[in-house]
């Protein structure tokens, strides 16, 4: 973990590394980071009114180099908070990736059916609720119910992203969805609970409730404060992924947003992943199967 984050003249945060490490862990080919963004560029795709935070450019050509380097294939590109309902950046770089990357949207509930088909041709498979109130104004979870129904002809999921503290309140919402659901960083967990901790355990009640809840088993440098090579994330996590080895998904998070003061090694996430996925299997259904099944099922 490096602490390089700067400030550029006009404000704006550069939240990655410049220099990340080659992984030692060699993903199967046609490995998916299945969650990651871009940023702008702002000159071309600014910002929205109400973003919290002001990235530097995090473009798509820089992400596909990441993704290169890594030794990864394919991309997911969630929308972040910094853009709002517009999408354009997130489609510019599906645009761009020949293919190699779908991606997951942020929209008004009000959105029209025709655009929902236009960002669907754009390569976007699902839509994000984020209920995190240092990103977002509000989280009107009627309105969310609403458009969720009508992403069910597009054969679409949602992605939610909140704090293991509301966890229970988000209980009865993610029941009614009526589309299979993906849990952002497993609902931040605090890792240092353990595998049986309280977090873990309401996590996988949740996860019990309905055969379609998945969950993306990323972000050590989110939720293990010990850095890495991140010993309470691993001891957490690995059950996890050996109870679930058809529902979880994993991503770098890069450009890693609002993490400019404790900057992940790109390189060290990716070589977590052999300790919490200890089979060749394992690792196959969590880089490869789940994700292709989820982006790319035509
Ligand atoms: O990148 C993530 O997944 C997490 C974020 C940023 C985010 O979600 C967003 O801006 O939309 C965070 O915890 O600040």
């Amino acid at each position: 973990m490096s602490t390089d984050g700067v400030t550029d003249s006009s404000g704006r945060v550069r939240s990655w590394t410049l220099t990340p490490s080659t992984p030692r862990f060699v993903p199967p080919p046609g490995a998916v980071d299945a969650h990651c963004h871009v940023f702008g560029p702002a000159a071309d795709f600014p910002f929205s009114a109400k973003a919290k935070y002001q990235p530097q450019d995090a473009t798509p050509e820089m992400l596909f180099a990441l993704r290169d380097k890594l030794g990864f294939a394919r991309n997911v590109i969630v929308q972040a908070s910094c853009h709002g309902t517009d999408n354009a950046a997130t489609l510019n770089g599906i645009a761009k990736s020949n293919g190699l990357a779908r991606g997951v949207a942020v929209v008004d509930p009000a959105i029209p059916d025709a655009d929902l088909d236009a960002l669907h041709a754009g390569g976007i498979r699902g839509i994000r609720f984020n209920f995190l109130k240092r990103l977002v104004d509000d989280a009107p979870k009627d309105r969310f119910l609403e458009v969720a129904q009508r992403i069910v002809r597009l054969g679409w999921h949602v992605v939610i992203y909140f704090e293991a503290d509301i966890l229970e309140e988000m209980r009865p919402f993610i029941a009614a969805l009526p589309v299979p659901v993906v849990i952002d960083h497993m609902g931040r967990p605090d890792v240092t609970q353990g595998p049986d901790g309280a977090d873990m355990a309401a996590l996988r009640t949740l996860i019990d409730s309905r055969p379609d809840i998945w969950v993306k088993v990323t972000c050590p440098d989110r939720l293990d404060a010990g850095g890495a090579p991140y010993e309470d994330f691993v001891t957490a996590v690995r059950p996890l992924v050996e109870a679930y080895p058809d529902r979880i998904l994993w991503g770098t998070d890069w450009p890693h947003p609002n993490m400019e003061t404790r900057i992940p090694d790109d390189g060290a996430l990716v070589d977590v992943i052999p300790r919490i996925a200890v089979t060749e299997e394992l690792q196959h259904k969590l880089l490869v199967d789940n994700p292709m099944r989820l982006y790319w099922p035509d």
